[in-house]
């Protein structure tokens, strides 16, 4: 097993990342102290409950836990302030208490809304992210917690750090292919903004992780969650540097907002953000081989570097300027500078973007 560390001073917490650990969540809710006294809400999905919440719920009451638990429908759409009452519903009539601990028991749409909820319930509870995604390796560290509006991702949240990241790294083996895919793009990502070795060893190791290898994802999400937790520690609430991990994601959430939350998984909206911000940097003077080993690093994972034509563009941007990262009246943007590093670049035109959002549908002339 591999622990890492979120250093935030006295709110540090640990990643265990490693096999077997659902089994023995009792075990580190004890280690943990999180108290026995008070009832523990187990949120989780209709795709992912049936797998693993009784076994987390055997573990917890083992330890002398009493459990209840609220199941959501399975994908973004649960990221709503409807499916946050129906949660808060249950918190409050299963009889939790402001010495509660809230579990996030599946990918980034459970670990962001439970968390929402943990972070809003009686102003704060405690919070345990159990992630059974690989695009949850993202989203359950660092503390950010939302749910989404309909104009615009991650619009009503918070900032609320776990006690805990328990990462059972066994539930990985029975994801989707199409999920799979989606969450190595925020693998690629962390690769790209941070570490150039690591985003080669995801390129020539692209096939080990998409068969779902123990060995290669276990290493993958490791590095992957190191770079998130180097980052969050040194920028909890994105006063600067914890920007960066927004690569992809200024048109990113932006298509996934047009497209009903249901059109793009979210690494897959990410990957086409990260073609985009390559082509923008390339516009801007970059060496146009940027763009090339984006996209070619990308595509081995099968994941989409194009804008579908029947988006339309004023749509896209208008959707991006209700993102968060459109304020003082200027869009964010994160650039690749070489692989392994990135710049954050807040004076972009939207002609500028307009040029890229043609370019990524073939309908503009790649500089
Ligand atoms: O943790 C962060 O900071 C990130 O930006 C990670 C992103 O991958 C993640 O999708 C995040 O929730 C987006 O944050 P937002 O502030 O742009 O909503």
């Amino acid at each position: 097993m591999r622990t890492l560390t979120v250093d935030l001073g006295d709110r540090s917490y640990p990643i265990y990342i490693g096999e077997g650990l659902l089994s023995k969540s009792g075990e580190y809710f004890l280690q943990h102290q999180l108290t026995t006294k008070s009832p523990v809400l187990i949120v989780s999905d209709e795709n992912i409950a049936p797998k693993y919440l009784q076994t987390v719920v055997d573990s917890l009451q083992a330890s002398g836990y009493q459990t209840v638990s609220s199941v959501v429908k399975a994908g973004e759409k649960s990221k709503s302030l409807d499916v946050f009452e129906e949660v808060m519903t249950a918190a409050i009539e299963g009889g939790l208490d402001r010495k509660s601990t809230v579990v996030a028991l599946g990918g980034g749409v459970v670990g962001d809304l439970a968390g929402f909820v943990a972070a809003s319930f009686m102003r704060g509870v405690h919070f345990v992210q159990m992630p059974t995604t690989i695009l949850a390796h993202d989203s359950s560290v660092g503390g950010k917690v939302a749910v989404n509006h309909r104009l615009a991702k991650n619009m009503i949240g918070a900032f609320h750090q776990p006690a805990m990241v328990l990462y059972d790294v066994d539930t990985l083996q029975s994801l989707p292919e199409r999920d799979v895919r989606s969450g190595l793009s925020e693998m690629i990502k962390h690769g790209l903004i941070w570490d150039e070795q690591f985003a080669y060893w995801c390129r020539d190791n692209a096939d080990r992780l998409l068969a779902l290898d123990r060995e290669a994802l276990t290493y993958g999400l490791t590095e992957g969650c190191s770079v998130k937790a180097k980052v969050v520690s040194s920028d909890e609430t994105e006063q600067g540097l914890r920007a960066i991990l927004n690569l992809g994601h200024t048109i990113g959430h932006a298509l996934e907002a047009i497209g009903g939350y249901g059109e793009f998984l979210h690494g897959e909206a990410i990957s086409i953000g990260m073609a985009a911000a390559a082509q923008l940097a390339v516009n801007r003077g970059r060496d146009r081989s940027i763009y090339e080993e984006t996209t070619a690093l990308l595509a081995k994972f099968g994941l989409p570097t194009t804008i579908p034509g029947h988006l339309n563009d004023e749509e896209i941007i208008s959707a991006m300027l209700h993102d968060k990262k459109f304020k003082e009246n200027q869009i964010v943007f994160i650039l690749p500078v070489r692989i392994g590093e990135v710049e954050i670049v807040s004076d972009m035109t939207l002609d500028e973007v307009r040029q890229v959002i043609k370019q990524l549908k073939g309908e503009g002339q790649h500089v």
